[in-house]
Parts: structure tokens; sequence; C-alpha cells
């Protein structure tokens, strides 16, 4: 069925991510509801939807059932493509070729990544299903916006069989360097299956500057050789009798909501408070449970500040809210396990039976009551070994209209490239770690405050439309 406003040949704007805006769930009688996914791009791609009525093309976040037709969720001024996926898909595309090859490859090994020829294939199957359903989606000449490393091949697939298409392409995590890319036995065609795009975006300028490095070496195409800068100045390769732009944009969220959300939920932040038995100090971390995360860096930073009297802990409490996620891959049992040893070590040694220093939660909050912590927070720990932006810093930013509380940024995200005026910490060094807590904590209010300022400002200033307008707009120019 068509959604209204869409003519029957299909929509003029068709966006095509793993995930649909939607996660399918089934309860034990078996009825089905649909609920809005966690993560940063649903959060991120929502407002821009629904501003410019389009199509989603996407998976539901649940294996299908052989042979049983995919249902269609209703959502307001989206038409929505669900795109199934079996048992086995669901294991060697998303779990296995996806989250155990690219994931840890992407970010700089954290964990070692595994090349198997047999997910390649679930990879190579599922991104031609994607390309098809968009293909199918999309209305004579649309634009398609493709999204993230699950669907690197898709720009090539959608150029073969509908080359009257605008294809962009957006990155959401890091860009590695020629010399880790290398690794993947299937380089060549991945590359391939990006430059079938008109448009690749990345968050940041080294990720589009290791982009053309990595076609100029691999491809031996001609590449442009200026600096790339944040939507202003673009980089291009030569490919195939055409000229693929590459660019910077980093992304952003729907800030002005988040912080009038925020404010509405001030009383909510001081009832927290209250529950958490008005602690002189509170932390937070608010993460998917991802070794790229850090929580296993914040976690062992407080020990030793605790064990060094230079936090104390009968003053202290910090909330870590941990999103379950891709919980069968191997490394993220073997990180919840870690973490979660950790607090039980630190409520162990330093806490008292009414009174633990670490309440960790291990599922996700509401909207609401996540956006009350914001508020409620002294300092927010963000602390990832990697991370491509961090959408929940700049929620965290945005929810402090109030201009109090303090932001630990670890100069391994994204969003450390705009928010300089965070406490930034290398997560590798753990001296650094500790020393931009306790000053986060511990600076006179004055000083937190002005850095509030600054950084509020600068996330009000620079949110998601911006980021989508100025990715559409330069994929709309040259058409
Ligand atoms: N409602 C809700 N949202 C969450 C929770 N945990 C994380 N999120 C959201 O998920 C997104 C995470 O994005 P980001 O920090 O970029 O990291 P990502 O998980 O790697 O995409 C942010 O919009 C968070 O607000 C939760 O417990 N509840
Ligand atoms: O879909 P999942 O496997 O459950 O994972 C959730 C999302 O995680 C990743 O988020 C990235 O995108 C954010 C927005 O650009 C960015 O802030 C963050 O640094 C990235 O890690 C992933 O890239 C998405 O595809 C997933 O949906």
């Amino acid at each position: 069925m068509t959604a209204p406003g869409h003519p029957a040949t299909g929509a003029d704007f068709v966006v095509v991510a793993n995930r649909l805006p939607v996660d399918k769930k089934v309860r034990p009688d078996g009825s089905v509801v649909w609920k809005r996914s966690p993560g940063g791009l649903v959060t991120a791609l929502t407002p821009t939807l629904e501003t410019r009525s389009g199509a989603w093309v996407g998976w539901s976040g649940s294996a299908s059932q052989d042979g049983s037709p995919e249902e269609k969720p209703d959502v307001e001024g989206i038409d929505i493509h669900p795109v199934p996926l079996s048992a086995a898909e669901v294991e060697d595309y998303y779990e296995g070729f996806s989250n155990a090859t690219l994931w840890p490859l992407f970010h700089d090994l954290l964990v070692k990544p595994e090349y198997r020829h047999d997910w390649w294939e679930a990879y190579v199957r599922v991104n031609r299903r994607f390309a098809e359903t968009a293909a199918s989606a999309a209305a004579p000449n649309a634009m398609v916006w493709v999204q993230d490393y699950q669907l690197l091949l898709v720009p090539a697939m959608l150029r073969e069989t509908r080359p009257d298409l605008r294809i962009g392409f957006f990155l959401h995590i890091p860009f590695p360097p020629t010399e880790l890319f290398s690794q993947l036995p299937w380089r060549t065609d991945l590359l391939e299956g990006l430059l079938g795009a008109d448009l690749l975006g990345f968050h940041l300028p080294g990720g589009a500057e290791n982009f053309l490095t990595l076609a100029r070496r691999l491809l031996g195409t001609r590449t442009s050789n200026g600096p790339i800068t944040a939507r202003e100045d673009f980089g291009a390769v030569e490919y195939d009798g055409r000229t693929v732009k590459v660019g910077s944009f980093p992304i952003s969220i729907d800030s002005a909501d988040v912080a009038a959300q925020a404010t509405a939920a001030a009383d909510r932040a001081v009832a927290i408070r209250a529950e958490l038995g008005d602690p002189e100090v509170l932390l937070l971390g608010v993460d998917r449970l991802d070794y790229t995360k850090g929580i296993d860096v914040r976690l062992a930073s407080l020990e030793r500040l605790f064990a060094s009297g230079r936090l104390d802990p009968a003053k202290t409490v910090m909330v870590q809210l941990a999103s379950p996620s891709r919980e069968r891959v191997d490394s993220y049992i073997d990180m919840r396990n870690r973490i979660e040893q950790m607090v039980g070590h630190l409520n162990g040694k330093y806490g008292t039976v009414a009174r633990p220093p670490i309440r960790y939660l291990l599922q996700p909050v509401a909207r609401d009551e996540l956006l009350a912590y914001f508020r409620a927070a002294d300092v927010m720990l963000v602390t990832p070994m990697r991370d491509g932006m961090n959408l929940v810093a700049k929620e965290y930013l945005a929810a402090r209209a109030d201009l109090g509380g303090a932001l630990v940024l670890s100069e391994f995200t994204g969003a450390a490239a705009e928010l300089g005026e965070a406490y930034l910490l290398n997560p590798y060094d753990d001296r650094d770690v500790d020393d931009a807590i306790e000053a986060a904590v511990t600076d006179p209010a004055e000083a937190r405050r002005e850095r509030m300022r600054i950084l509020h400002d600068q996330v009000m200033t620079n949110d998601v439309d911006l980021w989508a307008t100025s990715f559409l707009d330069t994929l709309a120019a040259d058409a």
C-alpha cells in the first residue's frame, strides 16, 4: 500500500538503513508491537523524514519466519519498506560480517575482526536485497540516502539497476586508514560498492581523507588533494567516468526538542537525585553496552579515584545506564561480564549495604526518564576508546539549558572535534582520565558554567537539521 502523499510510482526521497525507525517485538501471546528503535541513527533521521516525507527501507530487528510475508508497520509520514532477514542472515550478515568483522576493524581493532567467506556471502546477498527493495521504492530520478557500514555495497548495486537515481551514502562510524582497511579480503569490492554513490559523507574530515587515500592506492584512481573541512571543502574521486564527491558532515541531534523536553523533566531530575540519596556528586554514563564505549575506562578510573581519596565514595554516586546491544556476539558478552565484575567489585569494596556508589542498569530507559537523568547529573562521563560521533554527549549538552553540569569527553569520539570546551581526555592514559574526571567534579562552579555555556550554544546551533540539510543540498547540487 502506498502512504498518503506518495505517488504509486514511488517516493522522491528514500532512506536505506539497516534498521527501520521502529523495532518489532513479539509478545509471549504472539501479538506484535512496534517500538521506536534505540540508537543514534534512528534518533538523528526521524525528524528529517517527518519534515520531508519519504520512504524508509530497513530491517525490523527480528528474524523473519521462513515463508511468512513481512508485516508493514504504520509510521506517520513515512512509507515503510521492511527487508526480511532469516535467522541465519541475522547471524551471518548482522552479527557476523557487520558487527564482528567491519565494526571492530573500523574501530581501531579494539577486538580482533573475523574474516569469514560465508559471512561475506550473506553480506552480499542481504545488501542486494536492500538495493532491490530501494530500487522498487524510489520514484524516477529520486534521491536515495544509504546509511552506514552494514550497507557498503548498496550504492553500486543500486546504480546498476537504477542509474537515474541520485545516490548519497553516509558512514556513521569512523573510516579507518588504508593499512587497516586493506586487511579485508574483499577490500576492492567494498570500495567499488561505495563508489556507486554520487556523494560519500563521513563525520570527520579525517575519515573522508582516509577514503581518498584508499581509493588512490587501491584502485589507482585520480583524487583531489586539497584539505576537506566540515560542510565546506569537499574532495573528489574520478571513477568509472563519474566524479564522486567526498565530504565531512558531523551528525547532531534535534537540539531544540531535547532542550525543551529536558527542561520539562526538571522536577523528575530533582526526584532522581533524592531517590539516589541526594549525593554530593552525581556522575552519569549512558551507552549501548559496547566495548568501544569505554565503560570499563570510567569504572577503572573511579576505582583509582576512590582508592587514592581524590573522590569520596560516601559522597559520590555513579549511575551507568547500559542498553543491551548485539548480545550474541562474543566480544559483547565478554565486555558485559567484565563490566558487571567491575561494578560488583567497586560496590563491594567502596559501598555500604544501604549505599553502593555504582548504580548499574542493563535495560533501556524511557526517553523522558533519560532526559531527566541528563538534567540531574553533575558530570556526564563519555569515555569511548573510539566512537564515530557520540550523540549522548550532544544530548547531554542540549539538555543543560540551565548551564549546570559538566561533560567529560574522550578525544577519540567524533564529537570531540566540535566540543573543545569539554573536559577532554585520552582514554588510553589513566592519569589523564583521572585528572579530567576530578577537574570536572571539583572545578569552581563559574568555570564549569562558562564551559557549559559555550558547549550548549555549540550544540543548539549545530543541530541534526544542519547535518541532513547540508548533506542533501550537497547531494542535490551537482545533479
Ligand atoms: N530512550 C533511550 N535512549 C537511549 C538509551 N541509551 C542510549 N539511548 C540513545 O541512543 C543513542 C545513542 O547514540 P550514540 O551515542 O551516537 O551511540 P550509538 O549507540 O553508537 O549510536 C542516543 O540518542 C541515546 O539517547 C536508553 O536507555 N533509552
Ligand atoms: O543497530 P544497532 O546494531 O543496535 O546499533 C545502533 C547504532 O549504532 C551505531 O551508531 C553510530 O551512529 C551514531 C549516529 O551517527 C554515532 O553517533 C555513533 O558514534 C555510531 O556508533 C551504528 O553506526 C548504527 O548503524 C546503529 O544503528
